[in-house]
């Protein structure tokens, strides 16, 4: 088998599964089996979507993220009708933030949840707090039966969770990402995915950074030369639509 025949059937490496749906991508397109692929909405949340969630509270502009939302309930029903696992990472700590860590952890000094806390002490309790507002999926965005949901307490799915084990229990060794930040928890979780031998594809315009625009397009730069692949909301749709 040539190097191009395995490079094209992602994900199995067994020749006799070409044939099976392949999803423009870059750098190059991807032969993705809908029975070995999982799509994983990262942390769309209120705390990153939404006006008033924690990001906003941070300093960071939100006032795009609709598009992003819009974007994974297309995928999602999608994903769904193809029989792909549905799987919503959901960032946040307990309610006194012991899973957080205190200043032993660097997430103390790195998460900008807990710093904009210690700055704005009435802002203590209400920001990625299991169980508020902030911390709740978007509505729009509601899980469905079947659908799994894997709390997280770091930037990484695959730190501290259950994700890995979920996903080799169903067979699945592609990724499609969806959700906030790209720059931030897509990117750290598509990449210990990468490590773990998972394919990763993230859909752009399905995905929004935390900072500067520019930091989304150097993620989607990241990702597609050195841990994945990119693709978009339409092509993945286009390519899955009545597929399974
Ligand atoms: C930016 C971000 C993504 N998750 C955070 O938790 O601060």
């Amino acid at each position: 088998m040539s190097a191009g025949e395995i490079f094209e059937v992602s994900g199995c490496f067994q020749a006799r599964q070409t044939g099976q749906p392949v999803l423009p991508a870059k750098p190059e397109a991807l032969t993705l089996n809908p029975a070995e692929t999982a799509v994983i909405v990262v942390d769309l949340q209120n705390a990153y979507a939404s006006k008033n969630g924690y990001l906003d509270k941070a300093g960071f502009d939100v006032s795009t993220t609709a598009p992003v939302i819009e974007n994974t309930t297309k995928v999602l029903e999608t994903a769904r009708a193809a029989g792909m696992p549905v799987v919503f990472l959901q960032n946040g700590w307990d309610a006194d933030y012991k899973e957080a860590g205190g200043p032993g952890s660097p997430n103390w000094y790195k998460s900008n949840a807990l710093k904009t806390m210690r700055k704005q002490p009435e802002l203590k309790g209400s920001l990625l707090a299991k169980g508020t507002w902030d911390y709740a999926l978007v509505d729009a965005l509601k899980p469905q039966d079947g659908d799994i949901i894997i709390p997280k307490t770091r930037y990484s799915g695959f730190y501290n969770t259950n994700l890995d084990s979920m996903l080799r229990a169903r067979g699945i060794r592609n990724l499609v990402f969806t959700g906030i930040a790209t720059n931030v928890c897509v990117e750290s979780t598509l990449r210990d995915g990468f490590h773990l031998e998972y394919f990763g594809v993230v859909l752009a315009d399905a995905a929004y950074q935390a900072g500067p625009p520019d930091i989304h397009e150097a993620s989607l730069f990241n990702i597609q030369t050195f841990f994945g692949w990119v693709s978009t909301t339409a092509q993945f749709c286009e390519v899955f639509e009545g597929a399974s």
